[in-house]
């Protein structure tokens, strides 16, 4: 078998356990819940955090202590946005390119034309206090894949972005992806980041990769309660222990006694939240075995239970509405 264009197993001591493979123009997402590891992750593969695994990409290996941050060929993105608030835009993605002895000019001109191609040029002699969040971002992009890079490193890239900013700049990055042919690594938190711009997706969870698939198979097939929730699926444990069962919250049904018929499954169990969710509400219900589920039920149904926190429900849905899978296939 052929090595992959990126294999990475990270080691670092309490704290990141995890061996992630990628082929050329891969989009790795990586998911997982607060101090899971993936920023760990990420700064591991910049070389900015050493670790005793090991790390080649495109047939080289990047394995510290013997490959220099500045030896890699990586570009990082990172949640805070860090553009060098003394240089305009250009210099800031100039400054890459002229680190790796690349002439003046030659580099001015690489800027320009990255800042153009993420839709920026105009905004070139602009300091980084003179550029909203989105074009910051924007250049920080451009930053990062001026110099080519092997690897893209982007961690939570449109965190902190308008809604309609981030949304814009998502289309675009995805356009700027698909011909890219090293390998994208994107931190994220959003379902919606990952399903569309992810072509494999990584779970972590506690330091270890929890699961690992494409997007699709992931979320049709969550084994983690964080990515269930992430997708909007519920998961239980089957009471048998047969494996895992994920269904939507829409597919719940809220009865104050037990339902009938054997084709349905039930818990008994507490309303724990309401919170309104579409032209409904989304009820949280805690069951007697201390699961968590979501039913999406609608304004009427919770004035005819008289639904409120505390109050004890029965939560159902059909077997035809579960997809039932082993713990770890
Ligand atoms: N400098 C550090 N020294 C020691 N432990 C650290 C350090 N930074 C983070 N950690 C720990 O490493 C683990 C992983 O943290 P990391 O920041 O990688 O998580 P994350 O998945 O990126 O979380 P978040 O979604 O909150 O950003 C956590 O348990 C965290 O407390």
């Amino acid at each position: 078998m052929s090595t992959p264009f990126l294999h990475a197993r990270l080691d670092v001591p309490g704290r990141l356990h995890a061996t992630v493979t990628a082929d050329a123009g891969d989009v790795v997402a990586v998911v997982g819940p607060n101090g899971a590891g993936k920023t760990t992750l990420v700064r591991c593969l910049a070389g900015l955090l050493p670790d005793s695994g090991e790390l080649t990409v495109d047939g080289r290996s990047w394995s510290t202590p013997h490959a220099l941050p500045r030896d890699r060929r990586v570009g990082h993105v990172v949640q805070g946005r860090d553009l060098f608030p003394h240089l305009s835009a250009r210099e800031n993605v100039a400054f890459g390119l002229r680190a790796r002895g690349v002439d003046r000019r030659t580099a001015r001109a690489r800027a320009t034309t990255e800042l153009e191609r993420l839709g920026v040029g105009a905004l070139a002699d602009r300091r980084p206090h003179q550029l909203s969040g989105g074009q910051a971002q924007r250049v920080a992009i451009a930053r990062a894949l001026v110099t080519e890079p092997r690897l893209l490193l982007l961690d939570e890239p449109f965190t902190g972005l308008d809604v309609g900013v981030a949304a814009t700049l998502r289309v675009e990055l995805a356009r700027h992806l698909a011909s890219y042919d090293g390998v994208v690594v994107l931190v994220t938190h959003d379902a919606v980041d990952a399903l569309t711009l992810g072509t494999r997706m990584v779970v972590l969870e506690d330091g270890r990769v929890a699961q690992t698939g494409t997007p699709t198979e992931v979320a049709a097939r969550p084994r983690t309660d964080h990515v269930a929730r992430l997708v909007g699926l519920n998961l239980v444990a089957a009471a048998d222990g047969a494996g895992l069962l994920a269904f939507r919250p829409s597919a719940v049904t809220l009865s104050p006694t037990e339902p009938s018929g054997s084709a349905r499954l039930r818990w008994a169990g507490q309303v724990s939240q309401l919170t309104p969710y579409g032209d409904g509400v989304r009820v949280g219900v805690r069951t007697s075995t201390g699961q968590d589920l979501i039913a999406d039920v609608t304004a009427a149904a919770v004035a005819e239970l008289l639904l409120q926190p505390g109050t004890p429900v029965w939560a159902s849905t059909k077997e035809t509405a579960v997809v039932r899978y082993p713990v770890d296939a």
